[in-house]
């Protein structure tokens, strides 16, 4: 009896979506887009916010290969409508009515290089990509994963200041994958469920600039100063650590697409207006005298509701604080003026 008033009430469309269990009246619908959604990251990406019951259409773009994965992933019996979209001319369709546009399209490292020898060729995609946003879509969450993110961001910020459509809450760096090695690498050495612990990561997302908090992990294991040395230099080397290991292969897919889809998650849940939804990422940040920074920040309806300050450092971690921001202030002055040539 509920359900069916719940049927008739909704639009035609939502009504058939409603009787086939694809819709939700409770749960709002949200339009999520992939873009680079065939590459490394892409492709499990595109699979994990397939299984979010959060997501009703799932648009994947890339310049490749796009049709391929979008039947795929369509075929799995989750809410989401599949859509697949592939080159320049189909991207405003792809992005239209977006809630949440995810950015992994770009190159990745090889060994050898660090992520800011991906300037290059990334910069220009995420230019591009950021001026069809502002067009099509300018009142969606970006979630930017492409590298050197602390660039990237930058580079995003500029273009949709150009366009009039910037709004600070709105721009996000995924550095979701730092806070997944620290938890992963502390619990390793603390003989704890690492399903309990909780490491915030400041700063940036490249070498030094990526800081580990462990003196506020929780729970706390009282690790020696050398292991915390060792953490925080793993944590600082996972990404070279995983490019290093696939020999030339790419970096980071599967850890990352895991990553990704935790943060797209939080990103929905505080659209969604649920409470209390607090990750990491690098943002738009008074708390340092950097315009951007990483650290935790509250997710809410209309994007970030509050970055949080960086709470009480150990010695180690303020003399960390400080050896960054050199280059995390170049960084981003570089995506900054590439965007404004
Ligand atoms: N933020 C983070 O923590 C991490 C970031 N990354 C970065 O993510 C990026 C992607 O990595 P992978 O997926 O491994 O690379 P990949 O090369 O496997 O995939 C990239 C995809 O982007 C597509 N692409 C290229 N130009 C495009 C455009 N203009 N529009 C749409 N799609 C386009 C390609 O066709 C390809 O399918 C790299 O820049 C990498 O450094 C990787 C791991 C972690
Ligand atoms: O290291 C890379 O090039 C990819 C990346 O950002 C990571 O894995 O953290």
């Amino acid at each position: 009896m509920f359900r069916s008033m719940i049927v008739r009430s909704a639009s035609p469309v939502k009504q058939g979506l409603l009787r086939r269990g694809l819709a939700s009246e409770s749960v709002p619908d949200r339009k999520v887009v992939i873009l680079g959604a065939a590459g490394g990251i892409g492709q499990p990406l595109s699979l994990l916010m397939k299984l979010n019951p959060l997501v009703s259409s799932l648009s994947l773009y890339d310049i490749a290969n796009t049709p391929g994965v979008a039947a795929d992933v369509g075929h799995i019996n989750t809410r989401s409508q599949v859509s697949g979209y592939m080159g320049d001319d189909n991207l405003g369709k792809a992005l239209e009515g977006a809630d949440l546009v995810i950015i992994p399209a770009g190159v990745p490292r090889k060994p050898g290089m660090t992520r800011d020898d991906l300037f290059n060729i990334n910069a220009g995609i995420v230019k591009n990509l950021s001026i069809a946003i502002a067009k099509y879509c300018p009142q969606a969450l970006v979630n930017m994963i492409s590298n050197p993110v602390n660039s990237t961001v930058p580079i995003a910020a500029e273009i949709f200041k150009k366009a009039g459509t910037y709004d600070e809450k709105k721009l996000f760096g995924v550095t979701t994958l730092d806070v997944v090695r620290a938890k992963t690498f502390y619990a390793g050495k603390s003989n704890l469920n690492v399903a309990e612990v909780n490491v915030p990561v400041v700063g940036g997302h490249a070498g030094i600039t990526i800081l580990p908090l462990f003196s506020q992990a929780s729970p706390q294991a009282n690790l020696s100063d050398d292991l915390i040395k060792a953490l925080t230099k793993r944590t600082q080397d996972g990404g070279t650590e995983v490019v290093e290991a696939k020999a030339g292969k790419g970096s980071a897919t599967l850890s990352m697409a895991y990553a990704g889809a935790l943060f797209a998650d939080a990103c929905l849940k505080g659209l969604n207006g649920v409470p209390d939804v607090v990750e990491c990422s690098f943002v738009q940040s008074t708390i340092t005298e950097l315009p951007f920074f990483a650290s935790k920040v509250r997710l809410g309806k209309n994007g970030v509701e509050e970055v949080l300050d960086l709470g009480p450092l150990s010695d180690f971690e303020k003399e960390g604080l400080e050896a960054l921001k050199a280059e995390l202030k170049a960084s981003i002055e570089k995506g900054i003026k590439f965007a404004n040539q």
